[in-house]
């Protein structure tokens, strides 16, 4: 029996008391994909409240808000979030970091709205919640196994493109913030994965869904584990080499890839697709110049490297955002690789198409020259070293090395170099100078 029921209590009545309280806490969050826009308004897709069997305490409110900005393409929808939240009168001091503001008018003033996933008893039911398959309201709920009863709640605080909450140091709930209609690819793909009987993933063991929108996954905490990012940097502080790492983490790469091919479609895209698959980037960099115009200048260096890059004709599906910081490498020194959801600002469809599998080769190459460019002295060495040993590993497990075409390889590193200057000018412009000083080289060479 599940330990939770629902109501969807007059949620229209309620929005008009949050709206002035999101306006100014919605922008600020790490999640927030339309920065830099103005919000000019909310719509309630859904509103759903989790309440706990026993009536006592508050519910967790689960919303789903569609954020109206001005500049959205004619035809496609305002952006969707899933905000969890609590409302309380009064609201305990070692909640007060959570606050989101305080209704100011109507029925309601005066109560606290916070984030209800820092609060364990509201975070507690929603793993309630996902330990019985079922519905409540819109929500759907799905488990492969049994799972244990109460295990305490933490958040995890990384500053993240989505909100994660580890229970009990056994499982780590990943809860979508901007959700589009389709089958998040960081359920899919982990899914077919561990289907396909690949260890390197953790596997979904429950999730819940709204519609045909994925809105969070129940997966096995590694929690031994530390991840590739930190790793990286420790050894660069140590000034110790990371090349055994990065031939391992090379050779998980290509098992994942090796498996994704094995248990999803793969084709060949025929001649004019290849083409298609340049002008993409073409396009990418246009808009990328437009919103950073510090690209301005190299814009023209940059063109000629894709233009240069004519492989890539077979195509899979792929991690789509691989970085350090999606590596977990446990206590027995083997690699997990995690957050299949690809890059959060691309469209859904877009994410979930076939690809080369040098876009991750890509992805995890710029990656190694961040850490060495985050830390000083400035190592570039280290980074190549780096970055030539995954590529070993690569080809080791996968009979293909990825720098066999190196204008390919060029074209995708620098397709992703100007991902991460629009990523870094909107979330950490602190950040910019690490991509910039790879398109500079990219631009130039
Ligand atoms: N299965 C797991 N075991 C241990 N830690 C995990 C696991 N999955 C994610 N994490 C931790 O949570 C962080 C955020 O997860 P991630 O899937 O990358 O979310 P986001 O999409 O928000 O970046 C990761 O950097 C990692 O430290
Ligand atoms: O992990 P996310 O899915 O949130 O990915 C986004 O954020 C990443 C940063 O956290 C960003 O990665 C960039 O910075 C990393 C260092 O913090 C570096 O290792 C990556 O190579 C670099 O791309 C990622 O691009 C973005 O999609």
């Amino acid at each position: 029996m599940p330990e939770t029921a629902s109501t969807t209590r007059a949620p229209d009545a309620l929005l008009p008391s949050l709206a002035p309280l999101l306006h100014e806490w919605l922008p600020r969050q790490r999640w927030f994909a339309g920065k830099g826009r103005r919000v000019t308004g909310f719509t309630l897709d859904a509103a759903t409240e989790l309440l706990p069997l026993d009536g006592t305490g508050p519910g967790l409110l689960h919303l789903l808000v569609r954020v109206e900005q001005p500049g959205r393409p004619a035809g496609t929808p305002a952006d969707c979030y899933q905000l969890l939240l609590g409302v309380r009168t009064q609201l305990p001091p070692r909640l007060a970091p959570a606050l989101i503001g305080r209704i100011r008018q109507g029925p309601l003033a005066g109560r606290a709205v916070y984030e209800g996933l820092r609060d364990p008893r509201l975070a507690g039911l929603l793993y309630d919640r996902l330990r019985t398959p079922g519905s409540t309201g819109p929500l759907r709920f799905h488990a492969t196994t049994a799972l244990p009863p109460a295990l305490a709640p933490r958040m995890l605080d990384a500053e993240q493109s989505n909100s994660s909450l580890v229970f009990g140091d056994s499982f780590i709930l990943k809860i979508f913030r901007r959700v589009s209609p389709g089958a998040n690819p960081d359920l899919e793909l982990p899914l077919a994965l561990s289907r396909a009987g690949c260890a390197r993933v953790p596997a979904p063991v429950a999730w819940f869904e709204s519609g045909a929108s994925t809105l969070g996954v129940l997966q096995p905490y590694l929690r031994d584990s530390r991840d590739g990012w930190r790793l990286a940097l420790d050894a660069l502080a140590d000034g110790r080499e990371f090349t055994v790492e990065a031939r391992a983490l090379g050779r998980a790469t290509a098992e994942v890839h090796l498996a994704l091919a094995e248990a999803l479609p793969t084709r060949r895209l025929a001649r004019a697709e290849t083409e298609q698959l340049a002008a993409a980037m073409d396009r990418r960099l246009h808009a990328a110049a437009q919103a950073v115009p510090a690209l301005l200048p190299y814009v023209p260096g940059l063109r000629a490297v894709f233009a240069a890059a004519s492989g890539g004709a077979a195509v899979q599906r792929i991690h789509g955002d691989l970085h350090l910081g999606q590596t977990l490498r446990g206590s027995d020194g083997g690699w997990a690789v995690i957050d299949f959801e690809g890059e959060p600002a691309k469209p859904l469809d877009e994410r979930r198409s076939p690809q080369p599998t040098v876009r991750d080769v890509a992805g995890m190459l710029r990656s190694f020259d961040y850490a060495a460019r985050t830390h000083r002295p400035w190592n570039a060495d280290w980074a190549s070293r780096c970055r030539a040993a995954y590529c070993a590993g690569y080809a080791e497990a996968s009979g293909v090395d990825p720098r066999a075409d190196p204008a390919l390889l060029r074209a995708y590193e620098t397709d992703k170099a100007v991902y991460e200057v629009v990523y870094e000018a909107r979330h950490r412009p602190d950040w910019l100078p690490v991509p910039m000083s790879a398109i500079e080289r990219l631009a130039t060479r």
